[in-house]
């Protein structure tokens, strides 16, 4: 199923300083297809050790990589993107092999990975300081910004390349050097792109990608004082723990966690509008992303409409494997992912939810995506991410009680709301506790814009002109005169 026109991109060994290597004991882990479970193929399972060796082989880079000018880095870094996009469809087709979405998405997801390579690329050269009027006649004062370091990035498996691009894209513009601890479930892609780094001819060290345990690998980027920066996607609990383990040496983290959007209709919104929103907002990815509609809240007045309109809508989404033509929604990444939105929807349906649509098993890891009305806050999938195809709908009344309802959560990455009413627009974009809004909009991301969450959902902010202070430190000179 897997042909690939440039077999070289299937890469089943792990890039260290140059090299691709194996596990030191030769162990490996299967990567399977969500879609059916075969068996796509094998990576090295790699632990402390060849960890610690890559941190090595990063510092060992890092003179010759921050000694480049911007200008050089940034034109390395292009290149990469340039062969992101002639390799578009082998990136696409391995991503929909190990991770299950449909082809066009992953498609989609190559040329969004590859954006953040370019716009890094241009932004390397304005990472500008400034000079501070001094106080003294005798004295100048400036501030310089300089790379931080070697970064260590571990990475899920929802946006296999994506996620690896907005950190390496900064990473390496700003002069750092990287190790690349990809999800289990899809190493190819990081691997690939590995492949690709080095034919854009990032020299040896700058940038290594490691696979395997991840607790070990995990372990060993954050007790290492050579690293200096962690970056981390994924879920919540993990983040915190990654925390308590940067804590000893200190370092510099950012962490994109989990989300709880909600998506808020009022009743002056344009209908067709709102649910062409709710349905790109709700199951890009088959649901699986940190900024996917989890809660839709629809003002009393439009709810009926919207709730028939939104369900007809998905019972029309095609459900299959991801390589099939015109399908839209994938499987889930696995069972035990397949296992939590289910749960969610007994327990909304045993609560007094009313299934619209959708909500069954179909076979393996396939649900067909399911629209629930009278969703109540006492419903799991209330207070819980859902990370998979489920609608809840909740109704509510008055403004100030869906801003209340939207802020409660210890989440607070993206929100969305529809509404015709300007100043309607502006109240709730300040009132909502999220690093995001979306007004009249399902989709946020794109690489000029910062993004990122507030309270649990992280720390940090990747893309746009703010992503690449992340990865550099500031540093005053005084100098007298
Ligand atoms: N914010 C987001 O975009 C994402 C949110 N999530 C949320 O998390 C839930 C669970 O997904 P899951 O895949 O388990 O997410 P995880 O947070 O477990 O995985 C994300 C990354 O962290 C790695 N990891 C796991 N444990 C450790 C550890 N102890 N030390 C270092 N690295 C570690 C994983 O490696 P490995 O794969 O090898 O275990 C993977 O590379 C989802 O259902 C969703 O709710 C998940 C993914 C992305
Ligand atoms: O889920 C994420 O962490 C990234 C979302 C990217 C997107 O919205 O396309």
């Amino acid at each position: 199923m897997l042909n690939l026109q440039d077999k070289d991109l299937l890469r089943q060994a792990c890039l260290i300083d140059g090299d691709w290597i194996g596990a030191d004991d030769g162990a490996v882990d299967d990567v399977t297809n969500p879609a059916d479970g075969s068996v796509i193929g094998r990576v090295p399972r790699l632990g402390d050790a060849e960890t610690r060796r890559a941190i090595e082989a990063a510092e060992r880079a890092m003179p010759e990589w921050r000694g480049k000018t911007a200008k050089q880095r940034g034109l390395l870094l292009r290149r990469w993107h340039d062969l992101m996009l002639e390799h578009q469809e082998d990136l696409a087709a391995l991503m929909t092999a190990e991770q299950g979405k449909p082809l066009d998405e992953a498609r989609g997801e190559i040329g969004f990975a590859a954006s953040f390579l370019e716009w890094f690329a241009e932004e390397g050269r304005r990472t500008y300081g400034e000079v501070i009027p001094s106080p003294m006649g005798d004295r100048r004062m400036m501030v310089v910004k300089q790379p931080v370091g070697v970064c260590a990035a571990i990475t899920p498996w929802n946006f296999p390349a994506a996620m690896i691009a907005r950190k390496a894209g900064p990473a390496l513009a700003a002069g750092c050097t990287i190790v690349i601890k990809p999800a289990g479930q899809t190493p190819y892609s990081a691997l690939a792109m590995g492949e690709l780094a080095q034919r854009a001819g990032i020299p040896a060290g700058v940038v290594n990608v490691v696979t395997g345990d991840a607790r070990a690998i995990g372990g060993a980027m954050t007790a290492s004082p050579r690293v200096r920066k962690l970056s981390f996607t994924g879920s919540t609990g993990i983040g915190k723990l990654l925390l308590r383990q940067c804590a000893d040496t200190v370092k510099k983290v950012s962490m994109e966690l989990g989300g709880n959007a909600p998506f808020i209709v009022f009743d002056d919104a344009d209908l067709e509008q709102a649910v062409e929103g709710a349905m790109l907002a709700k199951f890009r990815n088959a649901g699986q992303t940190c900024v996917c509609a989890n809660r839709i809240f629809v003002q009393a007045g439009i709810h009926d409409a919207f709730v028939e309109r939104l369900a007809a809508r998905v019972a029309e989404l095609r459900v299959g494997p991801g390589h099939e033509a015109g399908v839209e929604v994938g499987p889930l990444i696995d069972a035990a992912a397949a296992d939590k939105v289910e749960q969610q929807l007994r327990d909304a349906l045993a609560k007094g939810g009313k299934l619209h649509v959708g909500g069954e098993r179909l076979s393996g890891n396939f649900l067909s995506p399911a629209v629930i009305a009278e969703a109540t806050p006492e419903m799991a999938c209330f207070s819980e991410e859902t990370f998979g195809p489920l609608a809840p709908v909740f109704r509510f009344g008055e403004e100030a009680e869906v801003l209340r309802l939207a802020n409660d959560t210890e989440y607070g990455l993206a929100a969305y709301c529809y509404t015709r009413d300007l100043g309607r627009a502006w109240r709730m974009s300040e009132g909502l506790d999220y690093g995001m809004v979306g007004i009249n909009n399902g989709h946020v991301s794109t690489c000029e814009a910062p993004f990122g969450g507030v309270k649990e959902s992280g720390l940090g902010r990747e893309g746009a002109r703010q992503g690449i202070e992340d990865y550099l430190e500031i540093k005053y000179v005084n100098m007298a005169i």
